[in-house]
């Protein structure tokens, strides 16, 4: 994690006050939440708590009731087309379901966002399209394949390297790793910590995996009661006296995400 001088980590994201409601449903209810650069940060919550809209705030595809949402110092529902538009492209999205065209390879998928955004030619955007397909450790041969053609895990990663494909400063991931087996599952999350390692991007991940919250988050945000009920590590998250906390943390999954994580550290 990145620090000032005096210590204190940097924050990408400040939510301050943020309202969501659909008709006679409050969804939030002046949420309030950072997130500090370089962390992966790990947003949790009961089914119907508000993860995926919250997401939505914070990279501009739904507009808030209430409150303000910050990004690199600068208000989201201030901005311009053309600053919002700078700011879209410092943030990378992978929504759930990966949501790649199916009628387009893998390399046209995640050439796509550089031919659009940066009007890149052909030739030169899918040079560097196959050089993302690398990075998530998809094979070679993978880049003229339709996603149909791949397992799950396949086109995650290929979901991921479109992400990536801008050199996002904040990646944006919505339950990753739903839909796959363990292996597959543990190795995306092993990817995510090295590719945030390695660039140097900050995470804001959205999941019910247990597994990623105890092997890839520096931090945990907590959904409860239409706000963030607690954003900290880990360890002092399961220690809060909350109904659903407990339920959750210390559950039979919970206990045996935590015994597999503290034996993954031993190692
Ligand atoms: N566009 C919309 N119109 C009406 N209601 C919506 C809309 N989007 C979300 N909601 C409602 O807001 C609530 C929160 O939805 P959201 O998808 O953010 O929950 P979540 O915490 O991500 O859930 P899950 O863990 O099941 O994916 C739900 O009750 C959902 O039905």
């Amino acid at each position: 994690m990145v620090t000032s001088p005096a210590g204190i980590a940097s924050t990408v994201i400040n939510v301050k006050g943020l309202t969501n409601r659909f008709g006679q449903q409050v969804v939030h209810d002046h949420l309030d939440l950072e997130v500090r650069q370089r962390e992966i940060l790990g947003v949790v919550g009961g089914s119907g708590t508000g993860k995926s809209v919250l997401l939505r705030s914070l990279v501009g595809l739904h507009t808030p009731n209430e409150g303000t949402v910050e990004i690199f110092g600068q208000q989201l529902q201030s901005l311009n087309p053309s600053q919002r538009s700078a700011l879209e492209r410092r943030l990378g999205v992978l929504f759930q379901g990966g949501a790649l065209f199916t009628s387009l390879t893998l390399l046209e998928n995640v050439a796509l966002p550089l031919i659009e955004h940066i009007k890149l030619s052909r030739s030169d955007a899918e040079h560097l399209a196959r050089t993302k397909l690398a990075l998530v450790g998809l094979p070679a041969d993978s880049a003229d394949k339709y996603p149909a053609m791949l397992s799950g895990g396949m086109v995650k990663r290929a979901a991921l390297a479109r992400a990536l494909v801008l050199d996002p400063e904040i990646l944006f991931l919505d339950e990753p790793t739903s839909g796959l087996d363990p292996i597959g599952a543990a190795a995306f999350d092993q990817l995510i910590v090295t590719l945030r390692n390695a660039l140097g991007f900050t995470v804001f991940l959205v999941t019910h995996d247990l597994d990623t919250l105890y092997t890839a988050c520096d931090r945990v945000a907590v959904l409860a009661d239409r706000k963030v009920l607690i954003t900290d590590t880990m360890a002092r998250v399961e220690a809060v006296n909350n109904d659903w906390i407990k339920a959750y943390f210390h559950g039979p999954r919970g206990r045996k995400a935590r015994t597999a994580a503290n034996s993954e550290k031993e190692v």
